[in-house]
């Protein structure tokens, strides 16, 4: 695991832009010109759509350099080069709002990461729409907001969400197992903010019980995906997946409970590499710096 970054001297540029020759000098400039000195960088050249993506990793040994002017003064870079961008301190964790229903092996695998220092994340709130998991989240010191919903209480409980969103500065939130469909409104407000572990590897068996799916299908995978939530169902860009050899010989509850670590697993690698700034929307595609 690598060392926490150094608060106020390392730092992250996610870019993207049409794709032009002297990008990677510009950027090597503005960094050299801002005592910055790379400790990873990655890029990656979209042809089809000539579309360029870079991720890169620094530190400033400059003490008056802060985050507000380097964000300024890679302005005039952006603008020359037509630059999506984002800049942040790499050392300042991503708050996170975790969700869940009735199964909680995802919540609890990220709770531990967390604690364990696994993840740079804070985790101020947790929220349900069941109790199962009120206890567990006492035993970490999160605040539990159970937030039930009905049919005619889901407009009430997507505001009351939101609400904890904006009180608690919520830069990420995670549905781990949180057996709710969004309203496209809500999605567009979380847009590119809000990962949804499904329990298939999609795009095979969206929607509910995609175990049952699978066992009526007689697969010999089953697998996990995790993705950024969107107003169509178990649609959005996919962060990472991954998959679980089975048989013949598993029924659909037993299937459940081979697919919960891969489901973990994926989850907390879409969270670390959200919360390191690692995955870049492209479309209905993403771009992960693993
Ligand atoms: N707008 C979106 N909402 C949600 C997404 C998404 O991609 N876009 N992912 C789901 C998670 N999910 C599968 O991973 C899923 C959750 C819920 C359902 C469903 O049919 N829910 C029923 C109620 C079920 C219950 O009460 O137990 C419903 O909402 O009517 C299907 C798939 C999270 N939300």
């Amino acid at each position: 695991m690598s060392p926490r970054p150094q608060p106020g001297r390392e730092y992250v540029l996610t870019l993207s832009c049409p794709d032009q020759a002297g990008l990677v000098h510009a950027v090597s400039g503005y960094l050299v010109r801002n005592s910055g000195n790379i400790l990873e960088s990655q890029q990656f050249d979209e042809r089809l759509q000539g579309r360029f993506f870079m991720r890169v990793h620094f530190d400033v040994s400059d003490p008056d350099t802060d985050v507000k002017n380097l964000r300024d003064r890679f302005g005039p870079v952006a603008e020359a080069f037509r630059i999506s961008w984002t800049l942040r301190d790499a050392s300042t964790p991503t708050r996170t709002l975790i969700m869940v229903s009735k199964f909680g092996h995802c919540l609890n695998d990220l709770l531990f990461r967390w604690r364990t220092g696994a993840l740079n994340i804070e985790i101020p709130a947790i929220v349900s729409n069941h109790r199962e998991f009120e206890e567990l989240a006492g035993t970490y010191g999160i605040p539990f907001h159970h937030i039930p919903v009905t049919k005619d209480t889901k407009a009430d409980t997507e505001a009351r969400l939101m609400e904890l969103v904006r009180e608690l500065d919520i830069d990420l939130v995670v549905l781990a197992r949180y057996m709710q469909i969004l309203s496209d409104d809500l999605c567009k407000q979380l847009e590119g903010l809000a990962i949804n572990i499904h329990h298939s590897f999609l795009p095979s068996f969206k929607g509910a019980r995609p175990y049952q799916q699978a066992y009526e299908r007689g697969v010999k995978l089953v697998g996990a995906t995790a993705h950024y939530v969107t107003p169509d169902l178990d649609e959005g860009q996919i962060i990472e997946q991954d998959v679980v050899r089975v048989d013949h010989s598993l029924d659909p509850d037993e299937l459940v409970t081979v697919g919960r670590d891969v489901e973990a697993q994926v989850l907390a690698h879409a969270v670390k590499w959200h919360s390191e700034s690692r995955v870049m929307v492209d479309g209905n595609r993403t771009v992960v710096f693993r």
